[in-house]
């Protein structure tokens, strides 16, 4: 077991440092990445991965970024920190923790004229940034705690953890929180083809964090509730929109059809940073399409033809109607999601 909790992506002085969640959980490789290039290749190729780790990961690249730039003119300096936002956009379209962390990088330089200023306030945002959601997550455990009972059984999908954040996560932030209470909750986690954050991040993350935990495949799922006990389905979220249709990794939606049709409830566990009041349903949520070669080999090995047509949706939409409640920093939410976001959000 780790002592100290694996930091996915951190400052080091005028770099940045990064698991790289692609080797896991046989390798526990740090990589040092010190361009704008290398965030966007990360955050691209899934080496950060995780909607609120993707964020601070590019407020991070922006921070960087600005600490080397030569730039002494600040509208140039603005112009070429706008350049940059629009190009780390491009990176991941789904999680819109992306677009929210940029957005606040660059509101900081709505009111600064001094480009040693701008410096100073981007990277102090970044930190900021990666502090709130640690404090979030860890927030969001406490409330999704209290959902559950001494050693209730959770089934997940992908990876929410604490590699997925700050710190703690948002879905596993509740294990964690059990862990130092002394309460014991049990895990199933389903593998989550195709590139298996379930089986390599999420069964070793809370493995390592001593939790009791099964891994089943993906379609092993309604058996298993039906034969093992789950108590409650619990998974985080790329993107919520305002109706409260929540986007989350493909094979979440079937997980919640299946969770209603056996009659267990599924929650979503998620920052604000992950309600987008600004798309009004999961019809407006962009689904990322990702490369056919994933589906059609695991861990770089081919298991189909070569040459096979592929569907590769990264996400699906789960309809807000089949999610039991939506746990944020500042509470569970129920019911009429419109109404409760909106109140959120006021
Ligand atoms: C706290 S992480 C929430 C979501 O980002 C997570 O459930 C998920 O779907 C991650 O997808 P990924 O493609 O691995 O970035």
């Amino acid at each position: 077991m780790l002592n100290t909790p694996i930091r996915s992506v951190q400052w080091n002085k005028d770099k940045i440092t990064l698991l790289d969640q692609r080797l896991l959980p046989q390798k526990i490789e740090y990589l040092t990445l010190s361009s704008i290039e290398d965030i966007w290749d990360a955050i691209f190729e899934l080496k950060v991965r995780g909607a609120p780790a993707i964020g601070i990961a590019a407020a991070f690249g922006l921070a960087l970024s600005t600490q080397q730039s030569t730039i002494s003119n600040f509208d140039e300096f603005r112009l070429e920190l706008k350049k940059e936002a629009a190009y780390l956009e491009t990176s991941r379209p789904t999680a819109v923790n992306l677009f929210w962390a940029i957005k606040r990088i660059l509101s900081v330089v709505e009111n600064i004229t001094s480009v040693q200023e701008a410096k100073e306030a981007i990277l102090a945002e970044a930190l900021l940034i990666e502090k709130e959601d640690e404090d979030i997550c860890r927030s969001i455990g406490e409330y999704a705690l209290s959902l559950f009972q001494d050693e209730d059984t959770l089934l997940t999908h992908c990876n929410a953890g604490g590699i997925a954040t700050a710190r703690y996560g948002t879905a596993l932030a509740p294990f964690y929180i059990a862990k130092e209470r002394g309460i014991t909750l049990r895990a199933f986690a389903s593998e989550t083809r195709p590139v298996l954050q379930g089986a390599r991040l999420t069964a070793w993350e809370l493995q390592q964090l001593g939790v009791d935990v099964t891994l089943i495949t993906d379609n092993m799922v309604a058996h298993t509730i039906q034969s093992k006990g789950i108590n409650a389905v619990i998974v985080g979220a790329d993107r919520i929109a305002a109706n409260g249709d929540a986007a989350n990794k493909i094979g979440t939606y079937g997980l919640a059809l299946i969770a209603k049709s056996l009659g267990i409830p599924f929650y979503v566990a998620a920052p604000l940073s992950t309600i987008d009041v600004d798309t009004l349903s999961g019809a407006d949520i962009e689904i990322e399409e990702r490369h056919p070669d994933e589906v059609r080999t695991i861990n770089g090995h081919l298991i189909s033809p070569a040459d096979i047509n592929v569907f590769n949706p990264a996400f699906d939409v789960t309809p807000a109607e089949l999610i039991t409640g939506i746990i944020t920093e500042k509470g569970i939410i129920k019911g009429d999601y419109q109404k409760e976001i909106a109140i959120l959000f006021q």
